[in-house]
């Protein structure tokens, strides 16, 4: 049985095609859910295993990019959010899907309505559409098993994605091995705090997080977007075994495939 991929949707919503085309071709059985149908109990997130939240502009990015969204999961579907995460299925927030991450609070610490870091304007002041590197750290996180220590490119398409929490806060992250990619500068292949590799001045060089249990991403970048080789500009003269953005989708559907 292929595992069924909610992937949630509402006004917007521009990537949810893409995330389900990249689910699809791993292995995944997608439903394009509209937030509503959740909301007004035609679906409910019980029948799913994987969640993902896709990128784009809900609700116009008003108020804060990814704002509504996540008030609307944290106040309508709280229970049935608590209940898919501690039921241990996971959960994936590309892009604007992060930025509703970690404003519902499951990102970093899992505390559903508390927000403890946030997605800022970019340094630039400007939207940023282009490819990055990203510097993949060993954890535990389900989504990018075996790709510890990688170089990835995927791109980056956003106004607001510069991750900042307190001090405090991002010592707790990184001591808990929650950071699980950085923006990179490809020459030296290491993270990068520089403008133009770091595109939005990300503290500790942070493009995606996951919480402890491995099971909740979330990512500036998208990976969806390069899960065929011509994806990439410089794809005839690349030589690589597969598409960067492959595993992480793969890894969620195998992870759930051993599970049923
Ligand atoms: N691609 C996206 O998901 C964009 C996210 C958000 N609208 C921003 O600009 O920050």
């Amino acid at each position: 049985m292929k595992p069924r991929v909610c992937i949630i949707r509402t006004d917007g919503t521009n990537c949810d095609l893409e995330t389900a085309y990249a689910f699809e071709k791993a292995g995944g059985k997608c439903t394009l859910v509209h937030i509503n149908q959740l909301r007004n109990g035609t679906e409910k997130l019980d029948d799913y295993q994987i969640m993902a939240i896709p990128g784009g502009f809900s609700y116009g990015d008003d108020i804060h990019s990814g704002k509504i969204l996540s008030v609307e999961l944290t106040s309508f579907l709280k229970e049935q959010l608590n209940n898919f995460v501690s039921a241990g299925k996971p959960v994936i927030g590309i892009c604007n899907g992060f930025q509703v991450l970690v404003r519902t609070g499951l990102l970093p610490w899992n505390e559903l309505g508390t927000i403890r870091a946030t997605l800022m304007h970019n340094d630039s002041g400007h939207f940023e559409c282009r490819w990055v590197s990203l510097i993949l750290e060993e954890t535990n996180c389900v989504f990018t098993k075996g790709m510890g220590g990688t170089i990835v490119e995927y791109q980056v398409a956003h106004g607001e994605g510069k991750f900042y929490a307190s001090e405090e806060d991002l010592m707790e992250i990184e001591q808990s091995g929650q950071v699980v990619f950085r923006y990179a500068d490809p020459v030296q292949q290491k993270q990068t705090m520089l403008y133009p590799h770091n595109p939005n001045g990300s503290l500790h060089a942070i493009a995606g997080i996951c919480d402890r249990t491995g099971r909740v991403l979330g990512l500036m970048p998208h990976p969806e977007r390069f899960v065929e080789f011509y994806h990439h500009p410089n794809w005839r003269r690349h030589k690589i075994n597969e598409p960067h953005g492959t595993g992480l989708f793969r890894n969620a559907v195998e992870y759930v495939n051993k599970q049923l």
